[in-house]
C-alpha cells in the first residue's frame, strides 16, 4: 500500500529468501536488525524463481509463501509480499527492490542478507543499482563468519558506506537441514515455528519424488522452471 503523501520517512528492513523452508535462523536475522535499526516493518518476500537455484527442485511457490505467512504471522512488525511470486520471471532483489520502493515511495529500504548470499553480491544482476534502492545489512551465519578474508576481499568492490555487518546469535539451521529432516521423517521441531511443522506434514513437503505417501498417493515437486 502507498504511503500518504507528508507521511514521515518509515525504515523498512527486506529479507529475501527462497524460505523452502522458513527457519529460525530467519526469524531471528530479520528481529536482530529490526532492533539495531530501528526498523518500522520487515517484509519477507519469497523468491519466484530463484535463477541460482536453479539446479535443484524447490517447493512450489505458494507453499513457500504460506510457510512464510503462517511464521511470520503472530509479530506485528513484519510482513510479507508476493511481489517475486507475482513476476513472471527468474527473481532478481533489483526488481524486487524496485517494486517494493514504488509501493513504499517514502520508506528507507534495508536489504538484509546472510553472510553466504552476500559473497556472491557482485555476481547478482545490475549489482551497482542495488545500493541506489536499499542500504544493505550483511548478518553472521555459522559457517559464514563476516571477518573472512574471501569475504572481505569481495565486498572491498563494494561502493563505500551502502553494507552495515551485523554479528547476530548463532542458529546453525539451514532449509536444507530442515527437508532433510522432515525426508527422513527426523524432527525438525523448535528448528523452525510449529505452524510450519504442521504445514511440512499437511502438504507432506520433502518427501521423495515418487515416493508413496501413508495414503498411497504419489508426491511429485514440480521442477523450478515451471510455473508455480
Ligand atoms: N541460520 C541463519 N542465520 C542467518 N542468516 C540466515 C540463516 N539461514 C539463512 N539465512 C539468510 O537468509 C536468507 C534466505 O536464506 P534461504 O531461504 O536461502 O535459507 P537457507 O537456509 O540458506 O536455505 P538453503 O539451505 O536451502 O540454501 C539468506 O540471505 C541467508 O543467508
Ligand atoms: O539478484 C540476484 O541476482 C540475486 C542472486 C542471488 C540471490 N539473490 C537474493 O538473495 C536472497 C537470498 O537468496 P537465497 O538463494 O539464499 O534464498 C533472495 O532474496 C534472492 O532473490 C539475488
Amino acid at each position: 500500500m502507498n504511503e500518504p503523501p507528508g507521511a514521515p520517512s518509515r525504515r523498512v528492513g527486506v529479507m529475501g529468501g527462497t524460505f523452502d523452508p522458513i527457519h529460525h535462523g530467519h526469524l531471528v536475522a530479520a528481529s536482530e536488525v529490526a532492533d539495531r535499526f530501528g526498523l518500522d516493518e520487515v517484509i519477507f518476500v519469497p523468491t519466484g524463481r530463484p535463477w541460482q537455484k536453479a539446479d535443484r527442485t524447490v517447493s512450489p511457490a505458494e507453499d513457500r509463501y504460506l510457510m512464510t505467512v503462517i511464521a511470520t504471522a503472530s509479530n506485528p512488525r513484519f510482513a510479507v509480499s508476493r511481489v517475486d511470486l507475482d513476476r513472471d520471471k527468474s527473481t532478481y532483489t533489483v526488481d524486487t527492490l524496485r517494486d517494493l520502493k514504488s509501493q513504499h515511495p517514502d520508506a528507507e529500504l534495508y536489504f538484509i542478507t546472510g553472510a553466504d548470499a552476500l559473497s556472491s553480491i557482485l555476481g547478482w544482476q545490475d549489482w551497482q543499482e542495488l545500493f541506489e534502492l536499499a542500504r544493505f545489512v550483511g548478518v553472521s551465519r555459522p559457517g559464514f563468519e563476516l571477518g573472512a578474508e574471501h569475504l572481505a576481499e569481495h565486498l572491498a568492490r563494494l561502493p563505500k558506506d551502502v553494507l552495515t555487518l551485523v554479528e547476530i546469535p548463532a542458529l546453525a539451521i539451514s532449509s536444507t537441514e530442515c527437508r532433510l529432516r522432515a525426508r527422513e521423517n527426523r524432527p525438525v521441531w523448535y528448528l523452525v515455528p510449529d505452524g510450519v511443522v504442521q504445514y511440512i506434514s499437511k502438504r507432506d513437503l520433502y518427501r521423495r519424488d515418487g515416493e508413496p505417501r501413508p495414503d498411497g498417493h504419489i508426491t511429485m515437486s514440480p521442477p523450478i522452471q515451471e510455473k508455480n
